[in-house]
């Protein structure tokens, strides 16, 4: 009992922390990090999450390559994005890059929809894991959708990038913020169409 209870602090203390120093897990517990996400449920057992490990050997060379696309003439994205997504994958201790592998109709009556939501449930237990090795990480949106960074990762089609995930040890001082209120959230039902506090 004291376990499960031990357990479900784990749970509820897991915040995102973007503030991250070295260490970064080492690679066993990466390892251990990344068996985790191959328990998430599955429709269909299409097993449709892919992750692309950006270590700190090549951390140069992606910042580099990432830098050189988003300042190609044609980029969508303003100097001070670029700046900061640059600084941001410069500092991160470990980099991951989310992704999830589509099967289409002739493969498979799963739809995309519920592959996505496997590959991101893959990401949640990653999170949750990087939690109780005494990590911190922040998943972020990034620029997952500029086709030649896809390219560069090989997490084009038929793959999709679902973000990118850093990893590393919370700087001191990390906190997590204010959490909102199950109440809220959640209703019973009672027979009838149910309201949910929040938005009544
Ligand atoms: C799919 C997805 C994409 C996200 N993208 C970003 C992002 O680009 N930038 C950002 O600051 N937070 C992003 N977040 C939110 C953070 O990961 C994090 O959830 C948020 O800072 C709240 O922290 P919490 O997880 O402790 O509640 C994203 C979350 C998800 C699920």
């Amino acid at each position: 009992m004291d376990n499960f209870m031990s357990n479900i602090d784990f749970l509820l203390s897991r915040f995102s922390c973007g503030s991250l120093t070295q260490p970064a897990p080492n690679d066993d517990e990466l390892h251990q990090i990344l068996s985790t996400a191959m328990r998430a449920p599955d429709h269909g057992r299409l097993r449709p999450w892919r992750f692309v490990i950006i270590g700190k050997e090549y951390r140069e060379k992606w910042v580099r390559s990432l830098e050189k696309i988003l300042t190609k003439p044609d980029s969508c994205y303003p100097p001070a994005y670029i700046t900061k997504i640059v600084q941001n994958f410069s500092n991160a201790p470990l980099i991951l890059a989310l992704g999830f592998r589509q099967f289409h109709d002739d493969k498979t009556s799963i739809s995309l929809d519920e592959q996505l939501m496997a590959a991101s449930a893959a990401t949640m237990n990653i999170l949750n894991a990087v939690h109780v090795l005494g990590f911190g990480a922040k998943w972020i949106t990034g620029p997952n959708d500029v086709p030649e960074i896809t390219e560069l990762l090989g997490l084009k089609k038929p793959y999709r990038m679902i973000g990118f995930m850093f990893i590393g040890t919370p700087v001191e001082g990390s906190e997590a913020p204010p959490r909102v209120s199950v109440d809220d959230y959640v209703a019973n039902w009672q027979g009838n169409a149910v309201n949910f506090k929040i938005d009544s």
